[in-house]
């Protein structure tokens, strides 16, 4: 893991409109070493603007995502750097799990011995020589998180990653994302499953129409407002129920 006392994510005043229509403003925070972040907020608030933002997948208006203090498109390895799932829909249904994670990792110049690595550490072990095509959401999503750790990075970004998982998925996911954290490295969760983050996050960040409406420590930003995160999460988006 990179140590360093740098954020390991510090998202400094992005901005980002599509045709005139403001889907980012101004929004600043900072993941840490050893933390997880809960990035939470109602359908359209921004966030997966945001994190293709961080991801050089989105060019930022204004403001910059920085990694380890660079930028993603700065980073001469950057797989080795930040692990990412963003949705499974980009799997190839006729190709294996193992021969996705093969491609995977001959792009990054992952060792061969990764693969076999990353498929028991999500345990699709048994299912690696079956076609995606056969694969239940649940495995996708174990995919995907596979292809995220094959380069051994020090940060994950996930954006829903516990989508199709059952609950004995979900439990494995929150152990795997809490000892990845306690190794020093540093997740950004991005998820709607409000039960699933107060288990695992150390602090929030809740966007809102675009802007961060909170953001700090869970419990104490929590208790400060009185009762638990649903109760503070549904007064902090009141204004913004439906999508924009
Ligand atoms: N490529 C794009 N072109 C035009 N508008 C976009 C584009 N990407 C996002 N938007 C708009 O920006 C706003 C923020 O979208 P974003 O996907 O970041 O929200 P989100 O918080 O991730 O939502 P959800 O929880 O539903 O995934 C939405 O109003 C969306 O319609």
């Amino acid at each position: 893991m990179t140590k360093s006392t740098t954020p390991a994510l510090a998202i400094r005043e992005l901005s980002k409109s599509f045709s005139g229509y403001r889907a980012v403003e101004n929004v600043s925070f900072d993941v840490l070493n050893g933390r997880v972040v809960g990035l939470l907020g109602p359908n359209g608030a921004g966030k997966t603007t945001t994190t293709r933002m961080i991801l050089g997948l989105a060019a930022p208006d204004s403001g910059e995502a920085l990694i380890h203090g660079r930028s993603y498109r700065d980073l001469e390895r950057p797989a080795r750097m930040v692990g990412a799932v963003l949705d499974a829909a980009g799997l190839h249904p006729g190709r294996t799990g193992r021969e996705h994670l093969r491609i995977a990792a001959a792009q990054i110049a992952a060792p061969p011995a990764r693969i076999d690595a990353v498929l028991d550490e999500v345990g699709l072990a048994p299912a690696a020589n079956r076609r995606v095509a056969g694969y239940s959401l649940g495995m996708r999503q174990r995919l995907s998180l596979a292809a995220a750790l094959l380069g051994e990075p020090s940060i994950l970004v996930l954006d829903e990653p516990a989508n199709g998982l059952d609950p004995a998925g979900m439990h494995w996911l929150r152990e795997l994302i809490r000892s990845f954290a306690d190794a020093g490295g540093s997740v950004l969760l991005s998820s709607h499953v409000l039960s699933e983050v107060a288990l695992v996050a150390d602090d929030i960040v809740v966007i809102a129409q675009g802007r961060v409406a909170a953001a700090g420590e869970l419990q104490s930003t929590v208790a400060a407002h009185g009762g638990d995160l649903e109760s503070f999460y549904l007064d902090l988006t009141a204004t913004s129920a439906g999508v924009r």
